[in-house]
């Protein structure tokens, strides 16, 4: 594989109640994924417990030391593979966050996402939900660094707010990852609509990754994880159950498409600006 192509790995994972069962299921696929070459392997949103406001407080961890974060610093250490922790429920004195960690092949933490815009919606008659209950918003975008590219990070509902994406751009992401968990009544009209939509904006390779759908539980996620091209393209896809999702991720792809088409340096600056304040 040339050194400008990324194996990343795409993890639908099964998540049920009990949370020691979630992590060692996770340790499991990050394993499997490795021996299919993967490089990066990205877990689900909420990979340690069910998806809801009323299992947060109960499955919540602090960051560094949870047992949940430790799991996939020893599993990223063990396989030698960088590993993005989908999002784990994360506790802070009295507070709550939805939060993204990211661990190098060292077992060394390279970022932590606390999800910026929480999920507060109501769809009369299908679905009314309010993270707002419980969870606290974080305040900063958050990039790492591979070898290959400066990748940015979003949480499930973030993926709607394109300024964040837009920003990611600006500071020179080639990458953007969104665990997340869209549900029956969005993910079938918005999730891929929306992944493409942030890939082709910002002419970057874009990946969701979802639990897999269980129909049982309160919360039914939409499934779906994918791999979008900075042409907008679906380029790896799976469907509602437990899957592990390969793309291999060319850097020089994202360099062709913004030649041929170059919106990203067309921008009228003198018209408008995009800002970061933190
Ligand atoms: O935006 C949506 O439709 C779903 C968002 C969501 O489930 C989440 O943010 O966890």
């Amino acid at each position: 594989m040339a050194a400008s192509t990324l194996r990343i790995a795409l993890v639908q994972m099964a998540v049920g109640e009990v949370k020691t069962k979630n992590v060692a299921r996770a340790v499991q696929l990050i394993k499997e994924a490795a021996g299919g070459g993967a490089q990066m392997i990205v877990l689900p949103e909420c990979f340690n417990s069910p998806y809801g406001t009323t299992h947060f407080p109960k499955y919540a961890e602090d960051i560094p030391g949870g047992e949940s974060t430790v799991a996939l610093r020893d599993a990223a250490k063990k396989f030698g593979v960088f590993v993005v922790g989908g999002s784990v429920p994360e506790r802070d004195g009295d507070k709550l966050f939805n939060t993204c960690t990211v661990w190098g092949p060292q077992g060394n933490m390279l970022a932590k996402h606390r999800k910026i815009h929480l999920f507060d919606i109501n769809v009369p008659g299908s679905i009314v939900f309010r993270e707002s209950d419980c969870l606290t918003a974080g305040n900063t975008p958050t990039t790492f660094d591979l070898p290959h590219c400066k990748i940015g990070l979003g949480i499930c509902y973030d993926m709607r707010f394109s300024e964040l994406a837009n920003i990611y751009s600006k500071l020179g992401c080639k990458l953007l990852l969104y665990p997340g968990a869209f549900n029956m009544t969005t993910g079938p009209a918005h999730w891929e609509l929306l992944q493409r939509a942030r890939a082709l904006d910002n002419q970057v390779y874009v990946g969701t990754i979802s639990p897999a759908r269980d129909t049982s539980s309160s919360y039914i996620a939409w499934g779906h994880s994918s791999m979008v091209s900075p042409w907008g393209e679906v380029v790896s896809t799976c469907e509602a159950e437990e899957a592990i999702v390969y793309a291999d991720l060319d850097m020089d792809y994202v360099a062709k498409v913004r030649q041929m088409i170059p919106v990203l340096t067309q921008k009228r600056n003198d018209v408008y600006e995009l800002t970061t304040k933190t």
